[in-house]
């Protein structure tokens, strides 16, 4: 707690654990950063100084206030209440605990700040990530924290009107019962930060040979998509300067960065090929797409590169191709989906046309979109961005030459951006 005192540079003159729970902590961290402590008692005593607030304070200074745990904020105010009253001035709270009910905005609204070592969101992160409980026991979790905040609220406690703030566990589609399920995948925490924030669903395939090319257009659009998709292998100049500036467009306009390799080979091979050769995919691409094909070896071997920490953080795995005739059939998109329940460490989510499952922890990215053209002749089969997304339940449109190959991309790159984040966010 005492990093984070630091590290937020909070000003403060003395430190007052709000009684009883977080009395032993305060009296450590005013040890630890030698600083003058306070002691708020629970009720006046009934003889002697029948004060409160116990040590030697001047009005107007500043008190740092330590909890173990904060629920709904009620105890801290009462705190703070009662220093007020002795002329002292609380701006900040530093807790281990914040279980998100009601407590920040509560104390918000008070003006005070809420500095927290670890929340409730990233506790069920952690469990599910590590497997300890299922993305369904942490929805049942969070609603049963969502209704005990709302039996706790004041509005709820003054007999205003009830709301039912939890959401249905079938109801996993709505963003914000989604969100959290998303965010237990690193990939899928970065793609769904850049989409909210951004308000894009959109990821460009910029299928050009020549960098320059490349970094012209990915600047021009890069404001519109949360995902910028190459073909390493098609570009003739591929060097590192290209990649540093790549990372850099993508640092400034937020975008993921996916190297489309499409891997199907063995597992050394696989590795080999993702941080050797010309390419290096694991040093620049934050996503790669993988064949379900060679079996779940694959996808140890990628894992192996992800544990290595460098900026690949996640896979896609093929469910179906847009190609005419693609082999890419029910049954290999299902036993895709089967490899991709046993590695959602791995798996972030499909490169699919028909979304091949209604598992919500999983993002589901869909190329062959086109509002102008259903095929390109060479087997490419376009669908429009309102089938990919309503009628095929997918989450993210990968989109190539109707937007690099248009008169002009930002124009339609912003187009299809808003079109396709609006049917996505109303499904
Ligand atoms: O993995 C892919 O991205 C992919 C899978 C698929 O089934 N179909 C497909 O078109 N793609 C890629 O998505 C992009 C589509 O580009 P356009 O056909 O120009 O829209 C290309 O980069 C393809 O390699």
């Amino acid at each position: 707690m005492t990093d984070l005192i630091n590290k937020k540079e909070i000003d403060y003159d003395y430190i007052v654990g709000v009684p009883y729970a977080a009395l032993p902590m305060a009296t450590l961290i005013s040890s630890n950063l030698e600083a003058p402590m306070l002691i708020k008692r629970k009720e006046a005593k009934a003889y002697g100084t029948k004060k409160l607030i116990e040590g030697s304070y001047e009005t107007g200074k500043k008190c740092l206030i330590i909890e173990d745990v904060v629920t709904s904020g009620a105890s801290i105010l009462e705190t703070i209440e009662a220093l007020k009253l002795e002329g002292l001035i609380c701006e900040d709270v530093i807790c281990a605990l914040n279980r998100e009910q009601g407590g920040v905005e509560r104390l918000e609204k008070e003006g005070i700040r809420l500095h927290s070592l670890v929340s409730m969101t990233e506790i069920l992160n952690y469990l599910v990530s590590s497997d300890t409980i299922s993305a369904d026991r942490r929805i049942e979790i969070e609603a049963m924290l969502k209704n005990t905040s709302l039996a706790n609220s004041p509005t709820k406690a003054n007999g205003a009107t009830k709301t039912n703030g939890t959401k249905s566990t079938n109801d996993l589609w709505n963003l914000e019962t989604r969100k959290p399920l998303l965010e237990c995948n690193p990939l899928n925490a970065m793609v769904l930060k850049y989409m909210t924030l951004k308000k894009t669903n959109l990821c460009v395939a910029v299928d050009e040979t020549n960098k320059e090319k490349i970094l012209q257009t990915i600047q021009s659009i890069g404001g519109y998509v949360c995902a910028i998709k190459l073909h390493a292998d098609i570009i003739d100049d591929f060097d590192q300067s290209f990649i540093d500036e790549l990372t850099t467009l993508s640092k400034h306009h937020q975008f993921v960065i996916f190297a489309d390799r499409k891997l199907a080979d063995t597992g050394n091979t696989v590795e080999l090929q993702l941080t050797h050769g010309s390419l290096h995919i694991a040093d620049w691409a934050n996503v790669v797409t993988v064949h379900s094909v060679p079996g779940p070896p694959i996808l140890q071997s990628v894992l192996n590169i992800i544990k290595q920490n460098k900026a690949l953080k996640g896979s896609l795995l093929i469910a179906s191709l847009s190609s005419k005739g693609a082999l890419t059939d029910a049954e290999y998109s299902k036993k895709s989906l089967e490899m991709a329940n046993d590695a959602k460490n791995v798996v972030s989510g499909f490169i699919c046309q028909k979304r091949p499952s209604d598992n919500p922890e999983f993002l589901y990215w869909t190329p062959g979109v086109n509002e102008l053209k259903s095929t390109d002749g060479l087997g490419q089969q376009w669908r429009s961005i309102e089938d990919a997304i309503k009628r095929d339940g997918n989450d993210i449109i990968i989109v190539g030459r109707a937007i690099t190959q248009s008169q002009n991309p930002v124009e339609v790159a912003r187009d299809y951006a808003s079109r396709a984040f609006e049917l996505w966010k109303s499904r």
